[in-house]
């Protein structure tokens, strides 16, 4: 039986992924809508919104609920607002329509990243205030736009702001993490580090039925070869034992290996204003995108000293799209270290929670926390649920959902006394 308070989270739920945040500055002003929804929303469990836009059209919402002592480091619940586009001729349903299935599914664009979370933490504060429940320390929920899209805009300028100023110190910040399809939960407890590169090669032009040596295309092409050897490799290295104390009982995760793929490949004469190719010119240029994600196991020097090594031919050069992180940054979890990320793992323990945790293998916005320096874990309360994240018809189970209320509130009724 749903209870009127489950209820109304569903609802909400439902109305904040009905608002077609696209990142970017999504359509319509679908960002301001948002945050003027979150402004509202928050105001309805008694806490006093500020949202400021260091980037004009991209504002961020940020609420304090005030614990008992206010000069102990602070916990930041953090979440995006941003979802990624959609092919909506390949959805089954309106991925803004946040249809509830009769199987219980709710399905839209942001179920499982991450809507679920910004509702979950407020309904978890709301059920909280409700019991007469005051934290012990600052509790700061901030909702950032364009996470999918890198974060420079969002999270990167929230970090420059005076508002992030205002709550400093912080003990442990909470962000996203990923459904598990087991009773399991995942915890994250870092990530593996994004790198966006291109690769440039050079050549002579000539007639296309000659032998012309060192050409352009012949060079990116050995270049892409060396990387999907490289990536066959670390494909082979996943689901090895990780060769550490727990033998075969841990197997590398996609986490614990490096990806390397190639995602752009641009070269070719063309003519008519783009609509053909002269195939028989050889291009003098060639040029390769490749999204690379380097495990905290492999180290970012040796790493860029390889990319150099393939790319030392005349005439090949590479680059990142994106300013990159050189340093890997996990948090740890031990008690002397980062006593609050410890007891939130003992307190899901407690809780009966079986939890695996994992290096995430994605990038998400605590990687500019942890650079910070402050300690950061992903955790999304969903197990029992297939990973549907940035797919077509993602879904979440509308009692997954709501249990994921109760997880948080638990956990912070323990964390935060
Ligand atoms: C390099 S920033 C990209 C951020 C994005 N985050 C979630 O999917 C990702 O591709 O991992
Ligand atoms: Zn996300
Ligand atoms: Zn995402």
């Amino acid at each position: 039986m749903t209870s009127t308070f489950e209820a109304n989270a569903i609802r909400h739920f439902q109305e904040l992924l009905r608002i077609p945040t696209i990142s970017g500055s999504g359509p319509k002003g679908a960002y301001d809508k948002c945050a003027s929804w979150l402004v509202d929303y928050l105001a309805g469990v008694g806490l006093t919104a500020h949202v400021f836009s260091p980037v004009a059209g991209k504002p961020i919402v940020l609420a304090t609920w005030a614990g008992k002592d206010p000069t102990l480091p602070g916990v930041l619940l953090n979440s995006h607002y941003d979802v990624v586009p959609v092919m909506a001729e390949s959805w089954k349903y309106d991925p803004f329509g946040a249809e509830i299935l009769d199987n219980g599914m709710i399905v839209a664009r942001g179920t499982q990243d991450m809507k679920s979370v910004c509702i979950q933490y407020v309904e978890a504060v709301r059920l909280l205030k409700e019991s007469g429940f005051v934290p012990a320390r600052n509790i700061h929920i901030c909702f950032v736009p364009d996470e999918e899209i890198g974060g420079v805009d969002g999270m990167g300028e929230f970090l420059k702001s005076a508002e992030y100023k205002a709550i400093q110190p912080l003990a442990i910040a909470l962000d996203e993490g990923l459904a598990n399809p087991t009773n399991k939960f995942t915890v994250f407890y870092g990530e593996r580090t994004p790198w966006w590169i291109y690769v440039k090669a050079t050549g002579p032009t000539g007639h296309g039925s000659r032998f012309i040596e060192n050409t352009a295309t012949s060079k990116l092409i050995a270049i892409c070869n060396k990387a999907l050897a490289f990536r066959a490799e670390q494909e082979k290295a996943l689901g090895a034992s990780c060769g550490c104390k727990h033998g075969d009982m841990k197997k590398k995760k996609l986490g614990d290996v490096t990806t390397i793929n190639l995602t752009m490949l641009k070269s070719g004469v063309s003519m008519d204003g783009g609509a053909s190719y002269a195939l028989n010119v050889i291009p003098t240029e060639a040029t390769a995108g490749f999204d690379i994600r380097i495990s905290p196991n492999t180290d970012l020097t040796e790493f860029q000293n390889m990319l150099n090594e393939w790319c030392e031919a005349d005439g090949v050069s590479w680059s990142y799209m994106v300013k990159p992180l050189h340093e890997h940054h996990v948090t740890a979890v031990d008690e002397a270290t980062n006593p609050l990320c410890h007891k939130f793992l003992e307190t899901c323990k407690e809780l009966g929670m079986e939890i695996d945790l994992d290096v995430f293998p994605a990038a998400t916005d605590s990687r500019f926390l942890r650079q910070l320096g402050v300690p950061a874990l992903g955790f999304s309360p969903m197990n029992n649920t297939e990973v549907l994240l940035h797919e077509h018809n993602e879904m979440l189970h509308k009692d997954t959902f709501v249990k994921g209320i109760y997880v948080y509130r638990d956990i912070f009724t323990r964390l935060l006394a």
